[in-house]
């Protein structure tokens, strides 16, 4: 059991953690037809790429600041009550842009939902701006000038996320050096669709000090000693990966492996209510699944609190409190 292990999470898309009861209550509130996105009580897709769709429909039930405060108050509230000590939180501009509610707004109430959060738990979080691949070079080179040019002290870092098998890193790679310019931390989706050559790239291209998955890593060894090497941080999500059938189960997932080799990981839910999955889920996995000990599994959020995108005095009082 890891109920009572604190907890950090890098890596979890904030429509993505729209429980399904909440996402019903928005459809409601805007005539949607739950039928576009939900069968059964759960969100609807079966491959990859259904996924991205009915996660871009989903996003689209979020229309106000108010309902984005809302989504990100209770996810974070969530969090804390399961003893999670640190969020980071990948957030999209063009979700706000597409629903005519723009980018600024759209920031402004998952900025609102982290205080109010925080104020009521005192849990820490901070605020990943992404491009979405499918979207295009321009809608990413857009998103990191978007990034670069906020002055909200929450925004701590740029990612690329989406549809990883649309085009190469090349073609995303001003987008990272605008944000590496302005001083964001730089993670990026890659080697979860896509094989250990689109985590190459993107070491090659981006230099991240993060990976968001990068799972597939581990068809290459010469792949796996660099990203010893390097330290680069892989944010894991064992039940997306389940799930979205990058892995068939467990037992032939990487995780351990990754461990074992040396590799920097940490432990994550990506889009937890899609997935059937949670943070405390995936933590509990780590354990009866992976058969990771307590200490290692301690370890790993230490890893997450070390390579957080946040200044060294937040980082400093949040090791105290493991
Ligand atoms: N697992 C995932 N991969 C790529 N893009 C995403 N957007 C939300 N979840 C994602
Ligand atoms: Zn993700």
């Amino acid at each position: 059991m890891t109920r009572r292990l604190k907890k950090a999470e890098l890596h979890c898309h904030i429509e993505g953690a729209a429980a399904p009861a909440l996402a019903l209550s928005q459809a409601g509130k805007y005539g949607v037809d739950p039928a576009t996105f939900m069968r059964d009580g759960s969100y609807a897709w079966n491959d990859f790429a259904e996924f991205i769709k009915a996660y871009d429909r989903v996003a689209a039930l979020f229309r106000t600041e108010e309902d984005y405060a809302l989504l990100t108050e209770t996810y974070l509230r969530e969090l804390a009550d399961v003893d999670t000590i640190y969020s980071e939180i990948i957030v999209s501009p063009d979700h706000g842009d597409r629903i005519g509610l723009g980018a600024d707004t759209y920031l402004a109430g998952i900025t609102a939902g982290i205080e109010a959060a925080r104020a009521a738990t005192g849990i820490e979080a901070r605020i990943i701006v992404t491009g979405e691949r499918h979207f295009g070079p321009e809608s990413v080179i857009a998103a990191a000038e978007y990034a670069a040019r906020s002055n909200n002290p929450l925004v701590t870092g740029f990612n690329m996320a989406g549809e990883e098998r649309m085009g190469r890193v090349a073609d995303y790679a001003r987008a990272f050096d605008i944000a590496r310019e302005a001083g964001l931390g730089l993670t990026i989706h890659a080697g979860e669709v896509c094989g250990a050559f689109s985590v190459a790239d993107a070491l090659d291209l981006v230099k991240p000090a993060r990976i968001g998955h990068g799972v597939r890593a581990i068809e290459d060894p010469e792949l796996v000693r660099r990203l010893v090497d390097l330290g680069t941080v892989l944010e894991v999500c064992p039940g997306s990966n389940i799930a979205l059938k990058v892995f068939p189960d467990f037992a032939s997932h990487p995780l351990v492996k990754f461990h074992e080799a040396g590799v920097r990981v940490c432990i994550n839910s990506d889009d937890p209510p899609f997935f059937d999955t949670s943070l405390a889920q995936e933590y509990d996995w780590a354990s009866s699944e992976f058969g990771f000990t307590d200490a290692e599994i301690d370890g790993m959020t230490r890893t997450a609190i070390e390579a957080a995108f946040v200044d060294e005095e937040t980082r400093a009082r949040l090791l105290a409190r493991l």
